[in-house]
């Protein structure tokens, strides 16, 4: 019988070759994913690059209207990209009594190493999918030694990837804040010190994935968040209502905000509702850089967005309360936010 304390990896579930999905990950009927509907559309995309124009003006539209969009051109190196999706496939590929020897604390939510459910909470439907967190930023949170060493070139290559993220997350930022009309600096200053962890995701075959979610419906409670993934495709944002994929682009980021910005910026920009679906027959990896505040960060909404028309929409948050209650509550399908918007 699985407890907290000792949860089963859902790769071992897969490489036993069950026929059936264990009743803890059948989600209901309503949140079942619909895996026969085509791709349509997709998430925009924006070029960085000299020759993509400026970039402010599509920003702006796609923060506004879809919370996420993906990124080419951005400067981050392809190989670096490369390295760091090959060096987390060879730690899921390797041997369970070698992963083991990094098992995250499964009391304590958010600890870092590898997992497989990211709530405390005993019920509620689980994820198809298992995970490394690293805590990468500030470097005083940074070990290295807490990381594997297999690959032996992992643990430098967490480390290249942590300050590339770091730097495409500020400039992003920076971006943001002028497509509002703020100074380039606002949100980062607004946010304070960044607390950076990355989140290498595996979700292994499952054997009825129209059953199952790999990560159930959520936003992410930070402030923005830089995703690369591999090209079996998986990642779905809800736009209108309605589920879209975010085709696999090869090279591509993407960047999904998250609540602290939805707050910053008045609810001009939506932190984007997203979730990850699984398939029978490939493995899946991603890897996700949050950019979070510490928990010590007092957010609230810039004073320059707060107008007549747009009257205060958000009431001020501790960053650290707003975690807790997220890791509380679980994502549920249901945005945190809204916990404190202010009714009018
Ligand atoms: O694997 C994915 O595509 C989604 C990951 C994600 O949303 C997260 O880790 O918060
Ligand atoms: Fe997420």
């Amino acid at each position: 019988m699985e407890t907290a304390a000792e949860p089963h990896r859902v790769q071992i579930l897969a490489e036993v070759g069950i026929a059936n999905l264990p009743t803890q990950y059948v989600q209901p009927p309503e949140l079942r994913p619909d895996l026969c509907r085509g791709g349509n559309g997709g998430i925009p995309v924006v070029d960085l690059g000299p020759s993509g124009g400026d970039p402010v003006p599509e920003i702006a539209c796609a923060c506004r209207d879809w919370g996420s969009f993906q990124v080419v051109n951005h400067g981050v190196p392809p190989r670096l990209l490369e390295e760091v999706k090959a060096a987390g496939s060879f730690f899921f590929r390797s041997p369970m009594e070698a992963k083991l020897r990094f098992a995250c604390d499964p009391r304590s939510p958010a600890s870092e190493g590898y997992g497989s459910r990211m709530l405390s909470k005993e019920d509620g439907v689980l994820d198809w999918r298992d995970y490394f967190d690293h805590h990468t930023l500030p470097e005083s949170r940074r070990n290295p030694s807490r990381w594997p060493d297999f690959p032996g070139n992992y643990r430098d290559i967490v480390v290249e990837y942590s300050n590339n993220m770091k730097n495409l997350a500020q400039s992003l930022l920076c971006m943001i804040s002028q497509s509002l009309g703020l100074p380039p600096s606002y949100i980062e200053e607004a946010v304070g010190e960044v607390y950076q962890n990355i989140t290498i995701s595996y979700y292994p075959p499952c054997p009825q994935p129209e059953l199952a979610l790999g990560l159930q419906s959520h936003s992410d409670m930070g402030s923005i968040t830089l995703l690369i993934q591999d090209d079996v495709g998986g990642l779905e944002v809800l736009k209108d209502g309605e589920w879209i994929e975010v085709q696999p682009l090869t090279d591509a980021i993407v960047v999904i905000l998250a609540d602290q910005t939805e707050v910053i910026t008045n609810g001009k920009y939506k932190s984007a509702v997203h979730r990850a679906v699984v398939n029978n027959h490939r493995s899946r990896l991603s890897v996700a850089t949050f950019y979070d505040p510490s928990k010590t960060r007092k957010i609230y909404p810039a004073h320059e967005l707060v107008t007549e028309n747009c009257p205060l929409k958000y009431q001020e948050v501790l960053y650290g309360d707003y975690v807790s209650s997220w890791y509380s509550k679980g994502p549920d399908g249901k945005r945190n936010i809204d916990a404190l918007l202010i009714h009018q």
